[in-house]
């Protein structure tokens, strides 16, 4: 049997887990606190989505945000891993974007109510190709980006993160097991905004990694 190719890891029904309130000038823009803690949360592997396919507003929404974040994918599983060794564990990096259904967020947090219709739904998770380790040196001082219709929305450098990648690594894999082929969605900038049905987005790591998504409404 020939051994499985990282670069396809969207493909294996791995877990996407998913940290919140990660940029204090986002919380700060949703009147979040600012978490002495990660903020966890889940996406399914159907949230997965590449280029080509769309992102289609969940029926139950009417203010579905963009979210655009750097994702960690796992490359060697672990438990309690330590920060001094987490890198190790990295494979590679994804964009990502972490669509949202922020009225319903909004609801399920005022009822104290798990955020899964918000966050979990089908296409709710875009991704670029896979983006080998040895391609993004620092990952904790590059610039992600994102426009709609070609108008700057986000621009946020990853060294504004509150936990850094080990940590995060750490803090994680200390409850929830990593595996091989895992993601991590590590957070987004400020500029979240709201998307329409035709709508294009395009996002990018500095000059070097773009994707491009449309959003459709399902029939
Ligand atoms: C308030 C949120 O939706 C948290 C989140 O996903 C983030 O990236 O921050
Ligand atoms: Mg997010």
């Amino acid at each position: 049997m020939s051994a499985r190719n990282i670069s396809r890891f969207w493909e294996w029904g791995r877990k996407i887990i998913c940290v919140g309130r990660n940029y204090a000038d986002h919380a700060v823009e949703l009147k979040n606190a600012i978490p002495s803690e990660p903020v966890l949360f889940l996406k399914p592997p159907s949230a997965y989505i590449k280029k080509g396919s769309p992102i289609l507003v969940p029926f139950y929404s009417s203010n579905l945000h963009h979210e655009v974040e750097l994702g960690v994918v796992i490359g060697k599983g672990g438990t309690a891993i330590p920060q001094a060794s987490a890198m190790e564990h990295v494979a590679g990096y994804v964009l990502c974007l972490d669509m949202t259904a922020r009225d319903v967020q909004d609801e399920c947090k005022s009822k104290g109510l798990p955020w899964t219709l918000a966050k979990a739904f089908n296409t709710s998770c875009p991704i670029s190709d896979f983006i080998p380790k040895e391609k993004i040196p620092d990952p904790g001082s590059i610039n992600l980006w994102l426009k709609v219709n070609n108008v700057q929305k986000q621009n946020g450098s990853t060294s504004q993160m509150i936990f850094s990648i080990p940590y995060l690594i750490n803090y994680i894999s200390e409850i929830i097991s990593l595996e091989e082929g895992d993601l991590i969605l590590t957070g987004t900038p400020k500029g979240v905004s709201s998307v329409q049905e035709h709508d294009e987005l395009q996002a990018g790591i500095d000059d070097t990694v773009t994707m491009t998504f449309k959003v459709d409404r399902k029939s």
